[in-house]
């Protein structure tokens, strides 16, 4: 489904990927973990065709994104800080979003489980973090997209809206969804993720189950396998 060969990416003199191999073959919940700053989100904008990388090859069903923009209606992306203009309402942003990908309705059942239905008239730049991050999740979950890219998903919400977006991410799971997911947050990659890919110093360091890493590092938990990961 998804395939990356020697991708590089530099900024400048600044090496953040090099000769990264990575390869998904099935639906499932995908977790791109690395220190600050060790190309997660680089990563991820490379797969969405936002950032052009040095080289390498990225297909998608066989078909070689670099050279198609096509790939990209299949993607859904929640960013890390995603940018709306504030003077927008709510209501208004979910409309334009629906339009520029061609959808007529407004995503109720999602407006609903959130909470949002009285926020719809209030402008972007009024609303607490929290409820921003709300909105800016279902603008990701409201198309039916294959691939789901979710930079840190978790900012900001509180424990009643995490756990609705768990079992959001678990349901487009169950539908044989691709999601990829970045987080800081340990606990959470190891009740979601089936694989996890560590990122550090520019290469996989590691790509398998959570288990495979712990038994790996010989540690209690994925954040004890982190820590022994990077300590020096
Ligand atoms: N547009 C850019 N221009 C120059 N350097 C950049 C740019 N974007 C990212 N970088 C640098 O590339 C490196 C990787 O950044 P990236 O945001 O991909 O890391 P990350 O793993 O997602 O980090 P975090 O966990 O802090 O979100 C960092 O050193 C960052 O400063």
């Amino acid at each position: 489904m998804i395939q990356v060969k020697n991708l590089t990416k530099s900024y400048g003199k600044l090496k953040v990927l090099e000769d990264i191999h990575f390869e998904i073959e099935k639906g499932g919940i995908y977790a791109i973990l690395g220190p600050n700053g060790s190309g997660k989100t680089t990563f991820l904008k490379i797969l969405l065709g936002m950032v052009i990388p040095g080289s390498g090859e990225i297909h998608y069903n066989g078909e070689d994104i670099l050279k198609s923009h096509e790939y990209r209606k299949h993607i859904g992306y929640l960013p890390q800080i995603a940018r709306f203009p504030d003077n927008l309402t709510v209501k208004e942003i979910i409309h334009m979003i629906a339009d520029v990908r061609e959808i007529d309705s407004l995503p109720e059942p999602l407006i609903a489980l959130f909470g949002l239905d009285s926020f719809l008239d209030k402008k972007l730049g009024t609303l607490s973090g929290g409820t921003r991050q709300k909105v800016n999740i279902v603008l990701t979950f409201m198309f039916d997209s294959p691939v789901i890219v979710l930079d840190e998903p978790t900012a900001g919400l509180d424990p009643v809206s995490l756990i609705k977006l768990k079992s959001l991410i678990n349901e487009e799971k169950e539908k044989g969804k691709i999601i990829l997911i970045t987080s800081h947050i340990m606990s959470l990659v190891e009740e979601l993720a089936d694989e996890v890919f560590f990122l550090l110093e520019g290469s996989i360091y590691f790509q398998g189950t959570i288990d495979a890493l712990r038994r790996k590092t010989a540690a209690s938990n994925l954040e004890h396998a982190i820590a022994k990961i990077l300590e020096p």
